[in-house]
């Protein structure tokens, strides 16, 4: 991966991030204030709804101790019947009225409650001594008319006071169902804000996921198809250089089943030779930082094929980490067509023996070699003497094999480390390295006399004229080389032919 395209996903990967903490920042936020209203709901339940239930209760004493049943009640049943058990019911519940007034009175309670409260407890009092006052005539035995006459209390206005204080009651409890009503309502809003956000978040994070997935989909098609597309082998190998994965290009390179070579270990396809090495330096690899290895490598690398057959490679390695484990991943490109038609854009094909294109990179790099290390280089160009007259008088197939046996000749008495190449027609280039004048007149001689005594054809003989001549040091180029052994091969012509000329 380039570094845009790291830096891309790091991009992708912070956004996700960002987005994240924001939808939980959101969240958390949204969450603190449903907590809020929440917790302010029922703080209003609780104040509001303590003091009405401790009212409501006390109310219902009141009117208990006051009300149809009460106090009123068993006041006028003993003066009616004079029955002395309704005189103490009628304490007993005046007591208890005044009690609920007294308790009532320690609430929080607005003007015109404390009024009417007021009013009543005034009456009860008022009440309570009309009726010692009627037991006293009761027990003078005194008509019902005068008692009623002597004991009766005018509690219009405080049937009026509780009629207010039940009304008030009401309506508090009404305000503060109100408000419960309203904050439930408020709630209820925030709660349904709460799951919008949520659902839209959830919504957004689902869709961010869905969008990343299918960008990791068509990422992973792009790799597969590049994987089997490829024109060259690729194999993949965990940390211990175990094959996991190969495409289809690397079992027709190395001629395995895919099912075969998933069982190798990588080093098994390097040449044994290079086996140890490679085991080493992969090792190495493995355990270092890099990413890349084997790259811009200039000599030859070589695989092994499952019939011990070495290949001619070029080789790039990345390695990259899955679970925990650094992988490598290496890209094997098959030379040897390459090799191949280079090679052969080099060599003459009746000869064998390499062409112009071939001796012009051979001397360029022996004149390269011979300036930087300061050594000799002598070339020697060989003419055939009247070839014309082999084609004319044995035809042209017969000139062929003569030149192919010129070739053997020629290439049969150089030392390994000298080249011949076919210079063109019924030319020929000898470039001998570590090589002065005098040396190269000789090997040139040396030729043509073998030349010379050669049966070409199990027929005839023919004959030889050669140009020689070295490198001057930091004056010579291959083209003023070639300027004067051609000069030097013209000279060996005019002579007469079959002769060396030096130059
Ligand atoms: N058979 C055959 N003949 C070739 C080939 N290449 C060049 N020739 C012939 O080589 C001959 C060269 O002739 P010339 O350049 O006149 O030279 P020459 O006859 O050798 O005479 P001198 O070099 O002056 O001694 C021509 O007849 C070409 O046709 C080849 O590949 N095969």
């Amino acid at each position: 991966m380039d570094i845009k395209n790291r830096f891309t996903l790091k991009l992708k990967l912070l956004g996700a991030v960002i987005l994240g903490l924001i939808c939980i920042a959101a969240v958390a936020l949204f969450g603190l204030k449903l907590w809020q209203q929440a917790k302010y709901s029922e703080d209003i339940l609780v104040q509001f709804s303590t003091p009405e239930i401790k009212r409501s209760h006390f109310l219902q004493d009141l009117i208990y101790g006051f009300g149809y049943g009460g106090f009123i009640h068993n006041f006028k049943n003993y003066v009616l019947r004079k029955d002395v058990n309704y005189y103490y019911k009628a304490i007993d519940k005046a007591q208890i009225t005044l009690d609920a007034i007294d308790a009532y009175l320690k609430l929080d309670l607005n003007e015109d409650q404390i009024t009417n409260i007021n009013l009543l407890r005034d009456t009860v009092v008022l009440y309570q001594e009309k009726l010692s006052i009627a037991h006293q005539l009761i027990s003078n035995n005194l008509d019902i008319e005068q008692i009623d006459l002597k004991v009766r209390v005018d509690d219009t206005h405080a049937i009026q006071a509780l009629g207010n204080i039940i009304a008030q009651t009401r309506s508090s409890v009404a305000s503060t169902k109100q408000k419960a009503e309203e904050n439930l309502q408020e709630f209820e809003n925030l709660l349904v804000y709460f799951f919008t956000i949520i659902i839209g978040l959830l919504v957004l994070c689902f869709g961010y996921l869905v969008f990343t997935l299918s960008l990791l989909v068509s990422k992973y098609n792009e790799i597969e198809a590049l994987f089997n597309a490829s024109p060259y082998a690729i194999i993949n190998a965990n940390e211990k250089g175990l094959i996991i994965r190969a495409n289809k290009k690397a079992c027709e390179l190395f001629d395995y089943q895919l099912s075969s070579l998933k069982k190798l270990c990588i080093d098994e396809l390097v040449p044994d030779r290079y086996r140890a090495t490679h085991h080493k330096k992969r090792t190495e690899f493995i355990q270092s930082y890099q990413h890349l290895a084997m790259q811009n490598r200039k000599s030859q690398l070589f695989a092994k094929n499952k019939h011990g057959q070495n290949i001619p490679v070029s080789i790039s390695v990345a390695s990259y980490w899955q679970n925990n484990e650094k992988r490598s991943i290496a890209i094997i490109k098959d030379d040897s067509k390459e090799i191949k038609l280079r090679s052969e854009s080099r060599t003459d094909t009746l000869t064998q023996v390499g062409n112009r294109i071939a001796c012009n990179e051979k001397l360029e790099s022996n004149i390269a070699h011979s300036e930087r290390y300061s050594t000799e280089l002598s070339i020697i160009l060989i003419d055939i003497d009247h070839f014309k007259n082999v084609n004319d008088k044995y035809g042209h197939l017969t000139g062929d094999q003569v030149l192919i046996q010129v070739a053997q000749l020629l290439k049969a008495h150089i030392r390994e480390s000298d080249s011949l190449f076919r210079w063109g027609g019924e030319e020929f280039l000898i470039i001998t390295p570590n090589t002065g004048q005098q040396q190269a007149a000789e090997l040139a001689e040396k030729l043509r006399r073998l030349t010379q005594v050669h049966s070409f054809h199990d027929e005839f003989n023919i004959t030889i004229s050669l140009g020689i001549t070295s490198y001057l040091h930091a004056r010579d180029t291959s083209k003023s080389l070639f300027h004067r052994i051609d000069k030097a091969l013209y000279q060996a012509k005019n002579s007469g032919r079959n002769t060396c000329c030096t130059l």
